[in-house]
């Protein structure tokens, strides 16, 4: 059976209805109002939205050929979740913390972090790390669901130390997946944070995936619905409107600074790429529903709502797609002068003072490696 035939699935398509959802722009780059929420952006901001999304996605680009070319043991790309990131980390204020997954490069971003610093952890080298109490950006997160548990600590802590119930405080956001809301941390959080009254927003981007599990397994009801079991609220965002995403955002942050605790987003969206480079997507999903999601496009939404207001023309776009372009080079550049990393170091910062047991593994990979070195492998 050829890939990306329907036949092959065994899981029901997720073709239609369009779920409800707060939603500011449509796919076609028509604003639509909204009760309850708005964005006040000047022309300039608008550009600079779409100046970050664009450059993001390039990055992303960029970090999936160099894992191809061999320069990075893996990546996970955030190919067609731009909006989410972006909108929501442009959405977080200096004095708030952010707890990613490994997919935030968007996020990270948008807190001025150098992008280079994911693609270095993926390398295999130990430079790739940032101060999270610099950038307000905990470490990225591989164990599903984990940072949730940190974040809602960090926000209970916020708490204790009296710095909510004004313009001035702290919010905590923490982002995770679909997948991540089966996890038992998740849930867990989600019972702290609500009990605490914690400053949280917890910041789900349903890309409809976890790895090749599709939403299904995962849930019976709309995710953000899972929020009232646990006596906060939830709302459904179009994940791929980035100033939609911006406004919930800001305002479920808001709230939590003031002291309201905590809230549920959910970014609907859809996850384009892989799950990561180590992924086949053809094998479990079929070629018409990536297609669909294709004309949902978070960038060419943008874009077309900034050309039909005479915000932007094409001598920005063309501008935009040069710096990106740059950046993008930048980037290769830099990895590609980064030393290789050394296996042994494998067995480095798991234990703050080693284990016997890891001097003896480290010993027999030693050993196993200087076997190879010097026959030419
Ligand atoms: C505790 C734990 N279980 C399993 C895994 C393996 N794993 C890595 S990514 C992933 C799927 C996560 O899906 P989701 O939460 O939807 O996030 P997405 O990758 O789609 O952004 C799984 C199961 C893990 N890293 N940690
Ligand atoms: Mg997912």
């Amino acid at each position: 059976m050829a890939k990306g035939d329907a036949k092959a699935r065994t899981h029901t398509t997720r073709a239609a209805p369009e779920p409800a959802f707060v939603q500011l722009l449509t796919p076609e780059g028509d604003r639509v109002e909204h009760p309850d929420y708005t964005v006040d952006f000047t022309d300039e901001e608008y550009r600079s939205l779409y100046h970050d999304l664009v450059v993001v996605r390039k990055l992303d680009a960029e970090a999936t050929a160099l894992q191809r070319q061999g320069e990075l043991g893996i990546w996970a790309s955030l190919l067609g979740q731009e909006a989410a990131q972006v909108g929501s980390g442009r959405a977080l204020r200096t004095q708030d913390m952010a707890f990613p997954t490994y997919r935030e490069h968007g996020v990270l971003y948008c807190r001025g972090i150098d992008p280079i610093m994911p693609l270095r952890l993926f390398r295999g080298v130990d430079q790739g790390a940032w101060d999270p109490n610099e950038f307000k950006f905990g470490m990225y997160t591989i164990v599903i669901g984990a940072q949730t548990l940190h974040a809602t600590g960090y926000a209970m802590g916020v708490g204790k130390d009296g710095k909510v119930g004004s313009d001035d405080g702290e919010a905590v956001i923490a982002y995770f997946g679909d997948g991540a809301t089966s996890q038992g941390d998740v849930n867990e959080a989600f019972i702290w944070a609500s009990v605490f009254n914690a400053p949280m927003v917890f910041f789900c981007q349903n890309n409809q995936y976890a790895i090749s599990e599709p939403l299904e397994r995962q849930t019976r009801v709309p995710l953000y619905h899972r929020a009232s079991g646990f006596g906060f609220p939830g709302l459904r965002v179009d994940g791929n409107d980035v100033l939609a995403c911006y406004a919930v955002t800001r305002k479920a942050l808001d709230d939590a600074r003031h002291g309201q605790g905590p809230s549920l987003i959910e970014a609907y969206t859809y996850r384009m790429g892989a799950h990561t480079t180590s992924d086949d997507p053809t094998r479990y999903r079929i070629a018409s529903e990536v297609e669909a999601w294709q004309a949902k496009d978070p960038i060419k939404r943008l874009r077309a709502f900034l050309d039909k207001q005479a915000i932007a023309g094409d001598d920005f776009f063309a501008a935009v797609d040069e710096e990106a372009r740059v950046a993008a080079v930048d980037l290769r550049e830099r990895v590609l002068t980064m030393p290789d990393p050394d296996p042994r170091s494998l067995f480095d910062h798991v234990y703050p003072h080693g284990s016997p047991e890891l001097d003896q593994q480290r010993e027999q990979f030693s050993t196993y490696m200087a076997s190879f070195e010097g026959s030419g492998h």
